[in-house]
């Protein structure tokens, strides 16, 4: 396996109390240790299920970038948009198990905002550097924090073990791994400029996941 350090890494380790706040946040960490409230999880299923809906789009923007860069990177970003249709289906019979309604729930400010940064996104005059980078974190923000669920020492209750799953398998780690280096590649190629704002789009993210998580926890 490749290194997957690269310029992503080192902005890791440079808003690394950022970073660890998405995905270490106190809603996952308590998946973890099994105290999760069973209503802040419904409440993040809901939200996230409006996330994942506008999240199809953007995958679809980033794809057509990709396929004008590689055939390589456009078959890592296919295989992310092929497996949305399964994960939809996860959410809607997630939903119906848990008696959360999907038809007219409240989209929460921080939901609403991190779906307009994606539609920003999702622009064709966004550079691929910058969506890929967006991508990246967006998916491994879930892949950090679904893993440390299953890890040595968890508690995490056994209806939840199959979520973890989904973000916290071996698979899903290698998927963005792979993300990790078509981002670095493609950053250590860019102009000044357009690293900044992929830097930038990386410490947004960050923001809007700890946003968004903090919605799942709290009563609002
Ligand atoms: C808010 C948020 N961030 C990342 C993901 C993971 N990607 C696709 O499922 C997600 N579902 N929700």
């Amino acid at each position: 396996m490749a290194d997957a350090g690269g310029i992503t890494k080192t902005w890791i380790k440079k808003h690394v109390i950022l970073y660890t706040g998405a995905t270490r946040h106190p809603f996952t960490v308590r998946i973890r240790d099994g105290s999760i409230d069973p209503s802040a999880f419904k409440r993040w299923l809901a939200q996230d299920y409006v996330f994942v809906r506008e999240f199809v789009p953007f995958m679809a923007s980033v794809l057509i970038k990709a396929s004008k860069q590689s055939p390589e990177d456009m078959e890592v970003v296919l295989g992310g948009l092929a497996s949305l249709s399964g994960e939809i289906d996860w959410f809607k019979r997630e939903a119906s198990k848990r008696d959360v309604s999907l038809a007219n729930l409240t989209v929460h400010n921080a939901t609403r905002n991190y779906c307009r940064l994606l539609e920003k996104l999702t622009l064709p005059e966004v550079e691929y550097a910058v969506a890929i980078t967006a991508f990246w974190a967006i998916e491994a923000v879930y892949q950090e924090s679904f893993a440390h669920c299953l890890e040595d020492g968890n508690n995490t209750p056994p209806e939840l073990v199959e979520a973890c799953q989904r973000w916290g398998s071996p698979g899903f780690r290698e998927y963005c791994r792979s993300l990790q280096q078509i981002a670095n590649r493609c950053l250590e190629k860019a102009p000044e400029h357009v690293v900044a704002a992929a830097e930038t789009t990386f410490i947004t993210i960050l923001e809007h996941e700890i946003e968004f998580w903090n919605v799942s926890s709290g009563g609002t």
